[in-house]
């Protein structure tokens, strides 16, 4: 292996620590492991104990300062992997190591980060010649461990240092076996993507979480048949290798085992599904230590961009975590459930017409992704190859979808702006061609009462990005009568077609 770098402190030996711990290990680097807590610590010594290929290459610190010293004179420089909650711990750590840190050290921060504390922590770094690196994992403790896709951005120069390690850590591209990480321009941009990334990632969990369910409830199809489905559709077309319908298979084929989870006995028998067991709640936002979600819907409010997909996507979760709320509304309003969808369409055409949907939702999601970055590139001055983008979501993350990046990467290659993607002629053709499958799934799931925010957001998003006559005219009209805020007029060069600017008319509807 070509790398430079022969020690890493790896700070945080959770699900995603540890295993980079043991695949670090793996790559010939001898490995300090440091947490807070030490029962984290010991499992991951004791996993590294267990393979003979990497004995003596790991060692675990309970005390953050014999973790510190324990990589002095190992390297030319101090390399970290930061592997932990976002916000106050990352802080907290940096501050314990600070002392330790020499100029020419450079920490990768691995975790999931908002990008403005990044920033602070770059230039609070930068002052003693440290280069603080945040960087975009992605792909789950699996791709941790075998390869992830990767998103740093920061300083050129310690990345260049870095980079051959990485590039022998991230994921490949089967097909051209290229490393799936790149320098994603300056400041905080690795971190921003790899939240975009999550911004999608949860726009497509919800489109093919709300498909399922249609499936289930609405096709009265069983979880395996459902998994059958998934699996061609992962095989070809529009959703071959695609990760999260691959994976969607593999789960819903997965039968309880005699050993459950020894926390339960669920709903299901043995022998019963496991996905049964699991109740509709997702809790992730509950203690504020994930936030990605959140932070892209900030974003993209903030920048102007439309991601009703990624919000639809997000409101969804944040409405599950509280259950208890949800039965004492569903009680009180007898909200109709998802019922059987009757009529004469065959289920075939019905399954077709899902596959098309969710593929259209999918790609939309990575449209107001990609926007919501081409913006925030734009107006940081980060210059982000959309491209780059592409590449290395390729493999080893959960966005990982064959088809949109054959479709998106040629046309997005060396591209450092997008106002809009659906000016990509791929994407508009594959979305106007989608359009009617997913009015019809939108449609009957409505007259059905499934659940479909993701499915329906992702229609609406498309009539209104490409309509012309919006109900918002009437709403100008409203806002120059209260508040006499002005609007443009139709067929007025400058005005119609004009900039996205204050226009200069007001009515004077009623007089104060
Ligand atoms: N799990 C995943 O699929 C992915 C996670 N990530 C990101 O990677 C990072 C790690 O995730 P993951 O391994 O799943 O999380 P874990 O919760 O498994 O591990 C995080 C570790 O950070 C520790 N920690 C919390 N607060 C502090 C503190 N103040 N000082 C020191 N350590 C602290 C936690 O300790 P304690 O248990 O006491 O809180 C825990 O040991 C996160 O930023 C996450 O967003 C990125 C990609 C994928
Ligand atoms: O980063 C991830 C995947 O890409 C992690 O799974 C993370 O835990 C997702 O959590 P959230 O959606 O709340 O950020």
């Amino acid at each position: 292996m070509t790398t430079a770098i022969k020690s890493i402190g790896v700070v945080g030996a959770g699900n995603m620590g540890s295993m980079m711990t043991l695949r670090f290990a793996e790559l010939g680097l001898q490995v300090s492991v440091w947490d807070v807590v030490k029962k984290n610590v010991d499992d991951a010594v004791n996993c590294a104990k267990q393979d003979e290929a990497i004995t003596g290459r790991v060692q675990g610190f309970y005390d953050i300062n014999k973790f510190t010293k324990s990589l002095e004179g190992k390297s030319e420089r101090k390399v970290f992997m930061f592997s932990i909650t976002h916000g106050h711990p990352a802080d907290e750590v940096l501050r314990m190591i600070k002392p330790d840190l020499k100029a020419g050290d450079i920490v990768l921060d691995g975790g999931n980060e908002n990008y403005r504390n990044t920033e602070r922590r770059q230039r609070e770094c930068e002052e003693i010649g440290v280069s603080w690196i945040g960087m975009g994992v992605s792909g789950g403790y699996q791709s941790a461990r075998r390869g992830p896709s990767l998103s740093p951005g920061g300083d050129a120069k310690a990345l260049e240092l870095v980079m051959p390690f990485l590039e022998s850590y991230a994921a490949h591209d089967p097909k051209t076996g290229t490393a799936c990480v790149k320098r994603m321009g300056p400041g905080g941009s690795g971190h921003y993507i790899k939240m975009v990334h999550n911004g999608i990632e949860g726009g497509m969990l919800s489109s093919l979480a709300e498909t399922w369910q249609y499936m289930h409830e609405g096709l009265a199809m069983e979880h395996g048949e459902i998994g059958d489905v998934f699996n061609k559709w992962s095989e070809s077309g529009e959703l071959r290798g695609n990760y999260l319908v691959n994976i969607g298979a593999d789960m819903l084929h997965k039968k309880r085992t005699p050993h459950g989870d020894r926390k339960g006995e669920g709903s299901s028998r043995d022998n019963g599904y496991v996905i049964d067991d699991v109740l509709d709640k997702v809790v992730q936002d509950d203690d504020n230590t994930e936030g990605t979600p959140y932070w892209c819907l900030m974003e993209s409010a903030a920048r102007h961009v439309s991601c009703p997909t990624l919000a639809a996507a997000h409101y969804l979760r944040v409405a599950s975590g509280n259950r208890i709320e949800r039965a004492r509304v569903a009680k009180k309003m007898e909200m109709p459930m998802p019922k059987p969808i009757e009529g004469t369409r065959d289920h075939a055409v019905i399954i077709e017409n899902l596959r098309q949907a969710v593929f259209c939702s999918f790609l939309a999601s990575f449209c107001q992704g990609l926007e919501l970055i081409s913006r925030a590139s734009k107006d940081e001055g980060w210059d982000v190859n959309l491209g780059d983008c592409l590449q290395i979501w390729r493999a080893g993350c959960i966005i990982k979808s064959d088809y949109i990046a054959d479709l998106l990467q040629p046309a997005l290659a060396g591209k450092n702006e997008l106002t809009n993607a659906k000016f990509v002629d791929a994407v508009s053709h594959e979305l106007r061609q989608k359009f009617h499958s997913l009015k019809q799934i939108v449609m009957e799931g409505t007259m059905f009462d499934q659940y479909i925010p993701a499915l329906s957001a992702t229609l609406e998003y498309l009539k209104y990005e490409g309509g012309l006559g919006l109900p918002t005219q009437f709403m100008e009209a409203q806002m120059d009568y209260f508040g006499s805020h002005n609007y443009n007029k139709p067929g007025i060069p400058g005005e119609d077609p004009g900039p996205v600017h204050k226009g200069p008319h007001h009515y004077e509807w009623l007089p104060a």
